[in-house]
């Protein structure tokens, strides 16, 4: 199984370039998409000028749509990295702004965006309750909250699920790109993008768009997998071929970037990364930690350079 896997991914890997950091022309000429207008499925095949989608990436996540609020589906890994990945996004946040992690709404009056937040798992967080320890009162965050999505089941299932709690009803939920939100001259505190670089047609781009969509001295937080050996074995031949925690063919080991290369690419759209750390899963607990291992998933936060 493994070489004709390898196999696969080599032949994919020589089909692309790894990093094609000189692509940075935007094409975009369409409408912009508001919430009310979407990205269906038979527009996903039709190549319109769009940077950062991937249409066959797109189509992979539109096929599983309903699954996104299965915490044993096929985002299972997801919801499992979630109280992980929010510690992050919480505390880095915080001391970016100069908020009190200990507030029951920490991040009342800043604006974020969760670019390509699927069902929104993450988003909802941003709004419904968290727990500080088992046993405390929950506190809503207080951010106002925006997800958008290139996939128009996901946004729906989003919507769905956040209509169900007053709480997080409140989050706006569009069928739209990052791109597609700066022709609508949309500006936020917080930029949020958690593994959906590795799904992007040009990373560099992708990268452009988000830090235009953050205010200057704003924050924006990337997640994603290293183009690391460890990742490959981790990420692709035991999280799809062994355990089966994702779909196989979900992820193209060529598709990952470096920390280094993000950190450039960040650096060239006028992010400077200030922090990043690495996700570490421990197979007894079944629980997620953070970790200075960022040889395969990892998460970085920088701030935006003011010009
Ligand atoms: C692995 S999921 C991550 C979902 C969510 N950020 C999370 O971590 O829970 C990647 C998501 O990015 C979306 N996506 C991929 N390319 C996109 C793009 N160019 N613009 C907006 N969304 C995109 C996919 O539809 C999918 O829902
Ligand atoms: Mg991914």
């Amino acid at each position: 199984m493994f070489p004709k896997l390898l196999m696969r991914q080599l032949r994919f890997l020589r089909n692309r370039p790894l990093l094609n950091l000189r692509f940075l022309s935007d094409t975009s000429t369409t409408p912009s998409q508001s919430c009310n207008s979407t990205i269906t499925p038979n527009k996903l095949h039709n190549h319109s000028p769009s940077s950062s989608l991937n249409y066959l990436e797109l189509a992979k996540f539109s096929a599983i749509a309903d699954t996104w609020w299965d915490s044993q589906g096929p985002f299972k890994p997801l919801h499992a990295m979630n109280p992980t990945r929010l510690a992050f996004i919480r505390s880095t946040l915080c001391r970016h702004f100069r908020k009190d992690p200990y507030s029951a709404r920490p991040f009342e009056g800043l604006s974020f965006v969760d670019v390509g937040c699927g069902g929104g798992i993450l988003s909802e967080l941003f709004l419904s309750s968290i727990t500080i320890s088992p046993m405390k009162p929950l506190a809503r965050m207080g951010a106002t909250v925006t997800g958008i999505d290139a996939v128009e089941n996901n946004v729906k299932i989003a919507r769905v699920h956040a209509d169900l709690d007053p709480e997080t009803s409140t989050i706006e939920y569009c069928c739209t790109t990052a791109e597609k939100l700066l022709e609508e001259q949309r500006k936020f505190d917080a930029v949020i993008a958690l593994e959906v670089i590795e799904h992007v047609a040009d990373p560099a781009e992708f990268c452009k768009s988000l830090a235009s969509l953050t205010v200057p001295n704003g924050a924006t937080v990337i997640s994603t997998i290293n183009r690391s050996i460890r990742a490959y074995a981790a990420a692709i031949v035991a999280a799809e071929y062994i355990l089966h925690w994702l779909p196989k063919g979900t992820h193209q080991w060529s598709s990952f970037l470096t920390p280094e290369e993000l950190v450039l690419i960040l650096k060239r759209a006028s992010i400077n990364v200030k922090q990043m750390a690495g996700f570490e899963y421990n197979p007894l607990t079944g629980r997620w930690s953070l970790s200075d291992d960022i040889s395969v998933n990892f998460i970085a936060f920088g701030t935006k350079i003011p010009r």
